[in-house]
């Protein structure tokens, strides 16, 4: 691929990466940042998030959210890593991190009408839900700016 690839990560999370280029991973930056304060990267093609907004509710989800949003350009897309639940019958491995996560961090995994109410209120359109497994309901949620 042409253009940069940053991985963003907590200061003392990245700071652990004691060599440069990430070994396995040439060509990959390594980027200290913290979520909950504005995107440094502007107007990249996308921006990707895998398994990080569950671990949130919803209102610090925006937070994430909208830090990212005000980086985007017109251009850019956000690529959401993340399941989405079924309405009905879920499976039990995707019910039972539902459970941890409401437990352990007031979080949850979310429906397709939970996460388009997120992503609506924090300013964002679903583009598309593409999924690739069935067993853990996994998706990337590819969604942008909505129109002011
Ligand atoms: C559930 S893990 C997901 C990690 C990885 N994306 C994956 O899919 O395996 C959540 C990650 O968010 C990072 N994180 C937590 N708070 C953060 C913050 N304020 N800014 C940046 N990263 C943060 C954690 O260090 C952790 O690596």
């Amino acid at each position: 691929m042409s253009g940069r690839i940053i991985l963003q990560e907590q200061p003392h999370v990245i700071g652990q990466v004691k060599t440069a280029p990430l070994p396995g991973f040439e060509g990959i930056e390594a980027q200290p940042y913290d979520f909950f304060t504005p995107q440094p990267i502007k107007g990249a093609r996308a921006y990707y998030l895998r398994n990080i907004l569950h671990d949130w509710p919803d209102h610090k989800c925006k937070e994430i959210l909208q830090n990212i949003r005000a980086g985007m350009t017109d251009e850019s897309v956000l690529l959401i890593d993340e399941m989405v639940l079924s309405k009905r019958d879920a499976p039990w491995q995707a019910t039972q991190l539902d459970m941890a996560m409401m437990t352990c961090l007031a979080a949850k995994e979310r429906s397709e009408f939970e996460w388009r109410t997120l992503l609506g209120d924090a300013g964002f359109e679903v583009r598309s839900i593409r999924r690739y497994t069935e067993g853990c309901q996994d998706c990337v949620l590819v969604v942008a700016p909505a129109p002011e």
